[in-house]
């Protein structure tokens, strides 16, 4: 059985040129009509099983908060139908149901009623809700005496001090200090570990990548994709860059390399990407091995300057190291139309053991934000293996020396 489903859910908005108008409509009982409909949400249809862990993402003004408010009975949807089974604790808008003039304790306990826990239950449950959330003596302070990261925090540690079956988290963790955000993720992620099913909106690759085992994009108010959070983030990616009409934007499937995402206008196009080692194409790599790695690229156009660029990433598409001819200040200078011409990166490659994947670009200036001309993810795909340095862990070696004082 699922947990959450969404069936041809839709969210409409009445928007009114002043605010004044939608008062004249009211006493005129729509007779003065001057209101527009703004579909915010249309045709969602998606469903997560227990236990998974499903991100949503998608630019600004896309619809993702209004399906977390929808999902979490704080607005209704205007068509269609949803449900969500179990317990729930939705992170929201953390801190903004708290009543100013109570304190830090007592907002505790009335959001704990709202959280179905009793005050029995809470007063238990209080040292560990102090604990977590660090504030010390402020937990018996008005809450409006709290800076906002104090707010949060104990908005935080009340909403998941009971482990729920559903969580549903919107951008809470991009508040608060990095210390704290640490916490909240190595939470959420103990909640995912013991069954909790996570819906979590996030602008952050790196959080989406590292928690969630599903991503769905929704675009204008529509869920345009769907998939692993790694090919869905590098379509977003190249979503983002799409600045004309002439941009292609191309997923494709199939071999081992997983799923490749291509996009751009095409104006200089990627033709071969080649990773070798001693002149030799390299899967294997040992580490701190140098290797080439050869792009070549056409123009279609007459394009001055173009940027080529790299960007490795490891298993789990995190973004490892990149860089590109702008900032390694190499000018490519003018490539005709139907002109062939070909880079070469050395990199020393000092990462730890496991598999990688290269993606390359061509694009101008210096990022492909700028005018994106042929992304590639996925373009080759490699594994680190050790080589005969000392033992280290993690994902990159770093020159170390040590002594004794
Ligand atoms: N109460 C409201 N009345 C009218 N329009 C609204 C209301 N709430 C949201 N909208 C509109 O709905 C659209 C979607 O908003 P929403 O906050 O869900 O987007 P989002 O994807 O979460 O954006 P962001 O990443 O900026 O938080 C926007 O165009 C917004 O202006």
């Amino acid at each position: 059985m699922k947990i959450i489903e969404a069936k041809d859910l839709g969210k409409k908005y009445k928007r009114y040129p002043v605010r004044w108008k939608r008062m004249l409509e009211w006493l005129t009982r729509n007779k003065y009509k001057s209101h527009e409909e703004l579909w915010v949400l249309r045709d969602i249809n998606f469903s997560i099983s227990p236990g998974e862990a499903v991100g949503i993402i998608g630019q600004n003004g896309a619809g993702k908060s209004t399906l977390l408010k929808i999902m979490t009975g704080t607005t209704q949807p205007t068509q269609g139908e949803y449900h969500v089974r179990g317990r729930v604790s939705a992170l929201l808008e953390l801190g903004m149901g708290f009543h100013p003039d109570f304190t830090g304790r007592q907002n505790a306990y009335t959001s704990g009623q709202i959280l179905g826990i009793d005050n029995q239950e809470i007063t238990r449950l209080m040292p560990e809700i102090g604990a977590f959330a660090e504030i010390g003596d402020y937990i018996d302070q008005p809450t409006r005496t709290y800076s906002s990261g104090m707010l949060v925090r104990l908005a935080f540690a009340v909403a998941t001090v009971v482990r729920p079956e559903v969580l549903i988290v919107d951008e809470a963790l991009s508040v608060g200090d990095a210390y704290f955000q640490h916490k909240c993720f190595d939470r959420i992620r103990k909640f995912k570990e013991e069954g909790t099913t996570l819906l979590f909106v996030s602008h952050d690759p790196s959080a989406v990548k590292s928690l969630c085992d599903r991503a769905i994009l929704l675009d204008k108010g529509r869920l345009v994709r769907e998939g692993t959070p790694e090919e869905i983030l590098d379509y977003y990616n190249a979503v983002i860059a799409k600045a004309s009409t002439e941009y292609k934007i191309k997923q494709s499937r199939g071999d081992s390399k997983g799923v490749v995402t291509r996009s751009g206008n095409e104006l200089v196009t990627i033709s071969n990407v080649k990773l070798l080692l001693n002149g030799k194409d390299a899967t294997a790599v040992q580490v701190g091995e140098i290797v080439q790695i050869v792009v070549e690229f056409e123009a279609q156009q007459n394009v001055l300057n173009p940027t080529i660029g790299i960007l490795l990433k490891d298993r789990l598409a995190n973004h490892i190291f990149g860089t590109n001819t702008y900032h390694l200040g190499l000018n490519i200078g003018m490539c005709r139309a139907g002109e062939k011409r070909r880079v070469v990166f050395s990199v020393k490659l000092n990462l730890g053991p496991g598999h990688y994947s290269l993606t390359v670009a061509a694009h101008a200036e210096y990022s492909h934000l700028q005018g994106n001309y042929d992304w590639w993810d996925h373009a080759a795909t490699f594994q680190m293996i050790r080589g005969k340095e000392e033992f280290f862990t993690g994902v990159c070696r770093l020159d170390t020396e040590v002594s004794i004082l």
